[in-house]
């Protein structure tokens, strides 16, 4: 079985960004670059990671917009080639119809659910009744009726998602090796549960890329896996 783990590039600089998968690359099994890298970077910085690790791309671009933009997006980038995109559940499903057809062949497409920094709490503040459960199933079922290929959603909700949806391609973030709750994530879960629960791929940045030893923290979590 190939590594399930994407490093989460969330780093402003191109080259210690470069210097950082050099020393870990063995250890992962791919590259997902987000906002902050694409906004500083662009299609140019793209480019440059992949050619530097060989690694597959993962675009985490939480597209969410009427659906002809947002199909105009997912057409412009075609051309890095990623391997995953993500578009948000929230945008409905015409959106996300219109952003799988406009995919490039291969390139899974799929939606957030409900971000891993928020709780029931957030969900409340923000109009949406019932418990992130409720809200990560309700929304992977828009997403699978839309046609997509899977969601992202936290470890804590993945078990019951791959249920349902067997052949779901489902990417987890929000993985802490403690197990516990730090910083801006609040549903968390090891790398392990969620390989175990379900996932097609892990999700792991800050805990590999502020390590005091990046190499020796991502070693550790492929031995737990
Ligand atoms: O619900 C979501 C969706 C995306 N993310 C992204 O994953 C990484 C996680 O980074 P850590 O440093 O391991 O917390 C980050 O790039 C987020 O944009 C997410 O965390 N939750």
């Amino acid at each position: 079985m190939s590594n399930p783990v994407y490093l989460a590039l969330d780093l402003p600089q191109i080259e210690p960004a470069k210097a950082l998968l050099n020393k870990v690359k063995s250890h992962i099994g791919g590259v997902k670059l987000g906002l902050e890298f694409f906004c500083a970077h662009g299609h140019h910085g793209v480019h440059e990671i992949a050619h530097a690790t060989g690694l597959p791309i993962f675009l985490d671009l939480k597209l969410h917009d009427i659906p002809n933009t947002v199909a105009g997006a997912m057409q412009a980038i075609h051309v890095l080639e990623p391997v995953i995109v993500t578009i948000h559940a929230s945008g409905g499903r015409a959106m996300m119809e219109d952003a799988k057809a406009a995919a490039a062949d291969g390139c899974k497409v799929v939606a957030v659910t409900m971000l891993t920094s928020l709780d029931e709490r957030d969900m409340t503040r923000t109009g949406i009744k019932g418990s992130p459960h409720d809200q990560v199933m309700r929304l992977a079922e828009l997403a699978h009726d839309a046609g997509l290929d899977g969601i992202v959603c936290s470890g804590q909700e993945v078990g019951a998602v791959r249920k349902q949806w067997r052949d779901g391609f489902f990417v987890v973030p929000g993985l802490r090796p403690g197990g516990k709750a730090t910083g801006d994530q609040k549903r968390v879960v090891t790398p392990r549960k969620a390989r175990d629960d379900g996932a097609s791929v892990l999700v792991i940045g800050r805990p590999i890329s502020k390590a005091d030893d990046p190499l020796e923290a991502a070693r550790a979590i492929e031995a737990t896996l």
